[in-house]
């Protein structure tokens, strides 16, 4: 890992294996590596940063190492939006990941500031494209730092959604792509997770959250059918439970991604026992493109359209075009590792 260079790094493909699926979608541009913006949210403690390392597959932050004294646990740091850029290779593609991390999310009584600190985010990054879009001369080095994907992990609690899960995802849902997750989704049997994934859909439906929700693609497009079949499967398991990655054993001469416990082992990378695998292959494979258009073409042009017509608060705009002081006013660390 190296802290704030953006040098080229050896990309080596995964040595675990995953499940092989179909339909992937993708994208050409393998070449110069395609980048994916992905923000990470959820209270602290759910597992976001072992998620991180497991997504990965190498350590990019160390657990341990941020680890509080129990004199300073009851504390509450302000949130922060920490960065992280990860050079991978899925199926023979480049991908340069960006992760946008948000510790310290709805660890106060009062969350209103981190909703409106989040959003904030993804609006300056959509203004620096404005921004970059009307000038006369454009920058050749410029980084489309847009969010693709807000992966917003739930407490695995087994109840249904609390107040902070609605509204950080009923005020996000129409400035990104929203994926719930139920994060140390092993804390819940395989009952409980069932019933747990559907009290939260229909709270997200009560609610009218609009969450990604893999919708079906439009007419005329290639491999039609065999989408639409996948985004039904994948509607149906929504949200995704995730399980990360404790410890690596050896199963057969293979390397195998696991929980331990006294009962037994929960593997990561397996479908029966975490949606993991699925999801990981939704980020980096079958839906990257997706995300990455969607963002663009309907999120960004539905915010241009408002800021252009005056109904967006101008809050970003004197910040945009300006990167470093953009990055500096949002608190923004930034590390690469590869
Ligand atoms: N049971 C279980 N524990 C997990 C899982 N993922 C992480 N943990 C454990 O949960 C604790 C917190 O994990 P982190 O990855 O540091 O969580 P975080 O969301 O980054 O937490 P903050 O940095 O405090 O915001 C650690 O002890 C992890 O080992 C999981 O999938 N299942």
């Amino acid at each position: 890992m190296k802290e704030g260079s953006g040098e080229e790094q050896n990309v080596a493909p995964s040595v675990y294996s995953h499940v092989s699926r179909p339909g992937s979608h993708r994208y050409k541009n393998a070449k110069k590596g395609l980048p994916f913006n992905v923000m990470l949210v959820g209270e602290s403690g759910l597992g976001r940063t072992t998620f991180l390392n497991t997504l990965c597959e190498r350590v990019v932050v160390d657990a341990a190492g941020k680890q509080v004294s129990s004199e300073q646990a009851h504390i509450a740091e302000p949130m922060q939006f920490k960065h992280y850029t990860v050079e991978m290779e899925e199926d023979g593609m480049k991908i340069i990941l960006n992760v946008i991390d948000t510790p310290g999310f709805g660890d106060g009584i009062d969350n209103e500031n981190c909703f409106m600190q989040i959003q904030e985010y993804i609006e300056v990054q959509f203004d620096e494209v404005l921004a970059e879009e009307n000038r006369i001369k454009r920058n050749t080095k410029f980084k489309d730092s847009r969010v693709h994907a807000l992966l917003y992990f739930i407490t695995p609690t087994g109840h249904s959604l609390r107040e902070i899960d609605v509204e950080l995802m009923r005020r996000l849902g129409s400035r990104t792509n929203i994926i719930p997750v139920i994060g140390r989704s092993d804390s819940l049997t395989p009952r409980e997770l069932v019933l747990f994934k559907q009290r939260i859909m229909n709270d997200i439906a009560q609610h009218s959250i609009p969450i990604f929700s893999f919708p079906d693609a439009e007419e005329g497009d290639e491999g039609d059918e065999e989408n639409v079949e996948e985004n039904a499967e994948l509607r149906a398991m929504l949200p995704f439970a995730v399980v990360g990655c404790e410890e690596v054993i050896n199963e057969d001469g293979r390397p195998v991604r696991v929980r331990s416990y006294p009962w037994g082992v929960v593997q990561v990378d397996n479908d029966a026992h975490s949606d993991f695998d699925r999801l990981r292959y939704v980020l980096l494979n079958s839906h990257i493109g997706d995300l990455r258009d969607r963002t663009h073409n309907e999120i960004y042009e539905r915010y241009r359209t408002e800021k252009l017509s005056g109904t967006v608060p101008a809050q970003a705009m004197a910040l945009a075009g300006d990167e470093p002081s953009v990055l500096e006013a949002m608190g923004m660390q930034h590390t690469v590792a590869a």
